[in-house]
């Protein structure tokens, strides 16, 4: 296989989907090498079938609103691979969301819920709809139009959505009900449900907690310890509020946060009843980072991002690209030591090259966000036998697993000099079991 090769091709195959394409070269790039060193593989094109996925949905979804008005929105699900298991992937509303942004997302997941260890495959779903500035019966609405559509290509052992941007408890619930009703099933169809139907405890926490435990297995390769380091997050939705509030539980510092409107800059560092201001900010009144300004007096920038600020380690957790080169260097001129993802691709080429040649502990998304879908693992198989862990429970298997995702990144991406390339280590390691699991089930 010749990267560059596979890579031209898909790019004059899917010209417009430049997000995709991104996320395949990235990856493509990394395990070319340890791919060319099993024949069998390119004889049964794999690297062209793990590319493609294996088939998607797009729908029209009509509902209501609420001046009686019929709005269209799209709706996809992209089903990449199921070689180890079934479609498994969070689902987005976003206004932005396209064909190629899921793609790329369900390319991913592929990669990252191998490296969990459990029995996933990889998928990704989504829609154009914003549940911002909607009531809760739009997005109820909203919500029941998507599955009267979907419901017919997902099953606890066919494909198993979750939530993701704009997709919370509330907007998980309202799917599930109309999932159970359509296909007269009580089965674990998603994660993330309500704790009273069938959700796991720690599901909620699991992707900020996760990260911020692939970051301590990171920080100790070089003795690095936590406490008292400043930590610069962006996003303030589910990913970044839990990953602010395990570092502060732990003794570092958050200065930063942020959303698609602006950041803001706490300087002494965020406390935990400014936290617990943010986590009602977002969830129950569903307002902007803005408001936390104004209650505080803190500074906040408009459109501003929070990678000029002075940090030790830098976590976002907002959105794909959000971190370019420029940023990269100036958090390197800052003296950062670790970036941990806890977003999906938000780092852009340029920006993962110049963390990359820097030899800081660069953790990319798909194993350092990798804990949210792993206790969702951990959601259906406790669906399955009908039965519920403890926190103490779940939060321990979750250590676990970010530790052993953390090993199978040192095993395939350590260099000679002893620098851990957490990228190629992540993506030859979520590769590989794919890769012998489609080989064993033949061309399919
Ligand atoms: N929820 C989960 O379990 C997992 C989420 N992720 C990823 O983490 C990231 C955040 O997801 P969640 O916290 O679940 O979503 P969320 O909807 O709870 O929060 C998203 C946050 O990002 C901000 N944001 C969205 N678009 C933005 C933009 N264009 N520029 C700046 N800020 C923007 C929003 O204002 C919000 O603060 C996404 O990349 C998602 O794919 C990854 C693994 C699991
Ligand atoms: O929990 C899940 O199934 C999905 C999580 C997710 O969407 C992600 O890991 O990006």
């Amino acid at each position: 296989m010749k990267a560059t090769e596979v890579l031209a091709d898909l790019q004059r195959r899917f010209p417009n989907e430049p997000e995709y394409l991104q996320a395949v070269e990235e990856v493509i790039t990394t395990i070319e090498d340890e791919y060319n060193k099993h024949p069998e593989f390119e004889r049964y094109n794999l690297i062209e079938r793990l590319c493609i996925p294996d088939r998607i949905f797009s729908f029209r979804v009509s509902w209501v609103d609420d001046k009686g008005k019929v709005q269209n929105n799209m709706g996809y699900r992209i089903q990449h691979n199921n070689a180890i298991g079934p479609y498994k992937g969070g689902i987005r509303f976003h206004s932005s969301v396209n064909q190629s942004i899921l793609k790329f997302l369900a390319f991913e997941q592929t990669f990252k819920n191998s490296l969990t260890t459990l029995a996933m495959g990889g998928g990704k779903g989504g829609s154009d709809f914003s549940p911002r500035g909607k009531s809760d019966m739009e997005v109820m609405r909203f919500c029941q139009a998507f599955i009267a559509e979907l419901w017919r290509h997902i099953g606890p052992d066919t494909d198993v959505p979750a939530g993701d941007i704009g997709v919370g408890g509330r907007e998980v619930g309202y799917m599930y009900g109309m999932y159970k009703k359509m296909a007269r099933e009580f089965t674990g169809t998603f994660t993330g449900k309500g704790l009273e139907f069938g959700g796991s405890l720690i599901r909620p926490e699991a992707t900020g907690y996760g990260n911020v435990y692939f970051l301590l297995n990171m920080l100790a390769t070089r003795g690095i310890d936590i406490k008292d380091k400043v930590v610069a997050i962006s996003g303030s939705g589910n990913v970044a509020t839990y990953t602010a509030k395990k570092l502060l539980e732990l003794g570092a510092k958050v200065i930063t946060m942020s959303d698609s409107d602006g950041c803001i800059y706490v300087p002494e560092g965020i406390t935990k009843e400014q936290l617990d201001y943010i986590f009602k900010l977002k969830n129950e009144y569903r307002g902007r980072i803005r408001e936390f300004a104004e209650e505080f007096g803190c500074e906040y920038v408009e459109g501003g991002r929070p990678w000029g600020y002075k940090c030790d380690i830098a976590m976002p957790s907002a959105t794909q690209n959000e971190l370019d080169g420029d940023d990269a260097r100036t958090l390197l001129a800052n003296g950062v030591i670790a970036v941990s993802e806890g977003a999906n691709m938000p780092s852009t080429p340029d920006a993962i090259k110049e963390f990359l040649n820097a030899k800081i502990l660069y953790a990319p998304g798909k194993a350092a966000n990798a804990g949210g879908v792993s206790v969702s693992g951990l959601e259906m198989a406790q669906n399955s036998q009908k039965l519920s862990w403890s926190s103490e429970e779940v939060d321990e298997k979750l250590k676990g697993i970010m530790k052993n995702i953390h090993e199978q990144c040192q095993k395939y991406g350590k260099e000679e000099d002893g620098f851990t390339n957490y990228v190629k280590g992540a993506n030859v390691a979520g590769f590989m079991k794919v890769a012998r699991a489609m080989m064993a089930q033949g061309i399919i």
